[in-house]
């Protein structure tokens, strides 16, 4: 399987999945420019985290008219896996591959912690080697991380199971003092309808190498290494 990284003026975290994927999964795997367009070679695309263009409007509002976002939106019709990690969750947001919005922290703050979060939904390529239900530790660093989408469009993505991620306390409730920055239900990670196209706040690549001493990231990249087949049919 083979994975590409993109890499916009201003991301600062293309190295680490590239080191995630590379070193510790040893996984073939490129750096993308942003400004190419050819990436038929690539399996999976990640869109790391980051400051694309300086979050200058809003973060990831210029990104999305980079060249690579029409090729990056044409392999995820294809039914082919986009995973976006912080600042990609942005851009995919803003590209319409994910629905709803990031915005700024209810605090006004940029929040850097390292925080639980309860894995919803594992009947996902994205998820499927952790446990259901399980509560797992990942770093968040962002200044526009609160999701927020229309009343319809939430219902929707609850029905369909696209939460993968929730905030959560220690004990797995979801809570409103475990919501760092004021997300609707306190949502930290959804997927497409096909659920094909991955966005998460949270930086599964922080937390992959047991140098760091935290490795819950590791199992979402193991759970897209699982599905080396059906790669056009990848929607549970
Ligand atoms: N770590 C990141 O990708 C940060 C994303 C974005 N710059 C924000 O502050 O919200």
């Amino acid at each position: 399987m083979k994975f590409g990284v993109v890499v916009f003026p201003g991301s600062n975290c293309d190295r680490d999945v590239a080191y995630v994927l590379q070193d510790i999964l040893k996984q073939p795997t490129r750096l993308v420019w942003h400004q190419e367009t050819e990436i038929s070679d690539l399996d999976v695309i990640i869109i790391p985290g980051g400051f694309s263009y300086g979050d200058y409007l809003r973060c990831g509002a210029i990104a999305q008219f980079s060249p690579i976002m029409k090729a990056v939106q044409q392999h995820a019709t294809q039914g082919k896996l986009v995973l976006g990690i912080c600042n990609g969750f942005q851009i995919l947001t803003e590209v319409g591959l994910l629905p709803g919005a990031l915005i700024r922290n209810q605090n006004l703050h940029f929040i850097c912690d390292r925080v639980p979060l309860k894995v919803e939904n594992t009947a996902s390529v994205w998820t499927e080697t952790y446990h259901k239900q399980t509560v797992i530790t990942l770093p968040i660093a962002h200044g526009e991380g609160r999701y927020f989408a229309e009343p319809d469009t939430l219902k929707q993505i609850e029905d369909n199971g696209q939460v993968l991620f929730r905030y959560c306390n220690q004990k797995g409730e979801i809570t409103a003092e475990s919501n760092p920055n004021g997300s609707l239900n306190n949502i930290a990670g959804i997927t497409n309808k096909t659920g094909n196209v991955l966005g998460m706040m949270p930086h599964p690549e922080r937390a992959s190498d047991e140098v760091l001493g935290a490795t819950d990231g590791l199992h979402l990249f193991q759970s897209v290494l699982s599905h080396k087949v059906g790669m056009a049919n990848l929607a549970h």
